[in-house]
């Protein structure tokens, strides 16, 4: 929240002292325009439009918060309550009677909040009062996320489509060491090009996550305005560039040895299991720490995290005060007190129906990414669960209001057998994690092999449009992220002809126009020269650098670990590409665009042969190329492949055009004709 003049006379009004000013200006402008510069008091002028923009939020809030007061709509916090999402909450108003209570506009508010009160009470009263900020992060230790990590990412969605702001965070650095939390054993270290491969598919599968949100709350009626914020962040962006003594200076001093060595985890990893490294005892320190960095960039004054992750909250909580009121430099102190402490909770665990946690180290993980899991057996999985769990599943993984879900499982009690709770379920989890064509599409897929009608309160199914050449690429179908191709190709061809041969062109040509507009991108610290030593993009934080047209054996440059490339085209289409041998590649039977002796070539020459031998007669011949040829009509004796592009392609289908032309009308063939 900025000092603006209009924003400052109309908080004149009343005798406001200067500490609760400043707390009054974050608490209504909270997470998406207040930050630690603005909380701390220092004067940002903004222009008078967006001056207005950030008045008008912070009267949409308070206008909210009285229409809660009234009973007219409910408490966001009620509402994570009710449909079961709070097993845990952490912070307490301890501080809050140490806030100086002069003023008297302030004071009734303040008031609200009483000294040492349950954290559940305080977090209640600041989601009323404050557009706070709430994340949750997740540490790339496997390609996809997983129906686990759905449940905290709920409540921060919900959070964002209610006009408060929603972080998700990528452990990048985090994962490097690894959170020890209910282990015994250590973590495998991660190979760097793992990591790489997890954090860039798990980034892309966020973003693709929160654009079914946007999706989600039209859907549900909720009108997005200025101020909703939400973002993709990885903590590699900090702890890159964050100097260890600042940490050992502004946390390392006040943070006690006593309470750190008394945390379970610490001593049953000690005292049961492989013990604690150093890096493993100082990993809650470094997930407060990312709380700490976001709380004054960002406002970001809530974490949620799976009931494991309590620990680590309460540490956090910890961290952000004690990071904060070390502050050295009296100007950029940050008031504590009940509207600006660090609060958080914890989502209840997803277990399988043997009670273990769904996760990737038990092994029991239902995938969101689609190579994984298919649509088909995501939403097979919903509705395969129980009548017992299925009400709570629909409070806890839909955006359904409660009124949908009593009503459907009133619907559902008639006829338990149609299981129209577990469809309504299912198609709305396929919603989210694929989108709504998605969810259509699956929900007819299943009626059509189980050849049974279902039934979804509300919907009626319809199968979407499917995607043609001009529908502009989309996250949600996009195909595979990862592949293999060989290093021939790689180290010794073009930048163009790897594009194609990714994918990402249509042609080698296509692939070098691309590189020449500059309209593709090579995973790689973004703004480097030519002569730059270190172009490699660092295994633990995404960056994209456009691609030049360079010579072949420039490519290698940019291998991450001597052996993976990240290409980009546009926003969405990506490739992590793990360079393979030649020997490897051949072994694997695969072949890719534009292969010097496979595709449209090799056909051709096939095709050549067995005419020229009399196995196959003209008609033939055409019938077995038509699949392969070009849509549009081709020229009169001649057929336009794809990748025509190429000389040898070219060529061979001028022999094969002659070959027939000789077959059918005899003579000379039109090459000769011409006298070529
Ligand atoms: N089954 C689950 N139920 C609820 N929350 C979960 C579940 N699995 C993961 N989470 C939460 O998702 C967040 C990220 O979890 P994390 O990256 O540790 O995944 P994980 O699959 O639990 O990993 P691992 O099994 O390796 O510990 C944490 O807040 C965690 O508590
Ligand atoms: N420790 C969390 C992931 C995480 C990482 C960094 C954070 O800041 C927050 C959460 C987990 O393993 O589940």
């Amino acid at each position: 929240m900025a000092f603006g003049k209009g924003a400052l006379m109309s908080m004149s009004r009343g005798s406001i002292c200067r500490r609760c000013l400043l707390t009054m200006k974050s608490m209504a402008g909270g997470g998406p325009i207040s930050t630690y510069a603005q909380q701390r008091g220092k004067k940002t002028w903004h222009g008078p439009k967006y001056q207005a923009k950030i008045d008008q939020a912070q009267a949409d809030w308070e206008e909210r918060a009285e229409k809660i007061k009234k009973g007219e709509i409910q408490n966001t916090w009620d509402m994570f309550v009710e449909r079961g999402y709070v097993k845990d909450t952490a912070g307490s108003t301890k501080s809050g009677a140490e806030v100086n209570l002069k003023c008297t506009v302030f004071r009734s508010r303040l008031a609200d909040f009483n000294s040492g009160e349950r954290s559940h009470e305080t977090i209640r009263k600041l989601m009323l009062h404050k557009r706070i900020g709430a994340y949750t992060g997740i540490d790339p230790t496997a390609p996809s996320l997983h129906i686990g990590h759905l449940l905290p990412l709920m409540p921060i969605f919900w959070m964002y489509m209610h006009g408060y702001a929603g972080y998700t965070l990528i452990g990048g650095a985090t994962a490097k060491i690894g959170d020890p939390t209910d282990r015994l054993v250590s973590r495998t270290p991660l190979k760097r090009t793992d990591l790489t491969m997890n954090l860039t598919k798990i980034h892309y599968q966020l973003k693709a996550l929160w654009m079914n949100v946007e999706e989600q709350a039209r859907r549900r009626g909720f009108e997005k305005d200025w101020a909703w914020k939400r973002a993709v962040v990885n903590n590699s962006t900090w702890w890159n560039s964050l100097p260890l003594i600042e940490v050992l200076k502004r946390l390392g001093d006040s943070m006690r040895m006593g309470p750190l060595l008394s945390r379970d985890t610490v001593k049953n990893k000690m005292s049961k299991g492989d013990g604690m490294s150093f890096s493993e005892f100082t990993y809650p320190l470094m997930q407060g720490w990312d709380w700490w960095h976001m709380y004054q960039a960002n406002g970001i004054q809530m974490q949620i995290g799976g009931s494991d992750q309590y620990g680590n909250i309460v540490t956090g909580v910890e961290t952000v005060k004690v990071v904060r009121d070390n502050e050295p430099d009296p100007a950029k102190k940050i008031e504590g007190g009940p509207f600006n402490d660090p609060v958080g909770f914890t989502v209840p665990l997803l277990t399988d129906s043997a009670g273990v946690k769904f996760g990737k180290s038990a092994g029991n993980a239902v995938w969101l990414d689609r190579f994984q899991t298919s649509e088909f057996d995501l939403y097979g999985y919903f509705v395969r669960r129980s009548d017992q769990e299925v009400e709570k599943l629909l409070k806890l993984f839909t955006f359904l209001p409660m009124e949908n879900i009593n009503e459907a499982m009133k619907i559902h009690s008639e006829n338990p057998a149609r299981r129209v709770a577990q469809h309504l379920l299912a198609f709305e989890v396929v919603g989210l994690v694929h989108g709504m064509n998605a969810a259509h599409r699956t929900a007819l897929n299943h009626q059509a092999r189980y050849g049974k009608q279902i039934d979804i309160p509300g919907v009626t199914l319809r199968m979407p449009k499917a995607a043609t050449e001009d529908t502009p690429p989309s996250i949600l179908d996009a195909p595979k992220m990862d592949m293999q191709l060989p290093e021939s190709l790689i180290m010794g061809k073009s930048i163009g002809r790897i594009l194609y041969a990714a994918g990402l062109a249509k042609s080698a040509s296509e692939g070098h126009r691309l590189a020449t507009q500059q309209g593709a991108y090579i995973g790689a610290m973004p703004g480097h020269k030519r002569t730059d030593d270190n172009k490699v993009m660092d295994y633990s934080q995404l960056s994209f650098t456009p691609i030049k047209l360079w010579f072949p054996q420039e490519t290698r440059n940019y291998l991450i670990d001597g052996k993976m490339l990240i290409l980009r085209k546009g926003k969405v289409q990506i490739r992590v590409i793990e360079m393979v041998s030649d020997k490897e590649w051949k072994e694997s039977g695969q072949t890719y665009p534009g292969e010097p002796g496979t595709g449209a070539l090799r056909m051709l020459r096939q095709q050549l042969k067995m005419l020229k031998s009399g196995m196959l007669t003209p008609d033939e011949v055409k019938a077995n190329l038509k699949n392969h040829v070009e849509e549009e009509a081709p020229p009169p004796g001649f057929m336009k492949f794809p990748d025509q592009d190429s000389y040898a392609i070219r060529r061979a289908t001028q022999e094969l055009m002659d070959e027939i032309h000789q077959k059918e009308v005899g003579g000379d063939s039109p090459r000769e004709e011409r006298g070529e």
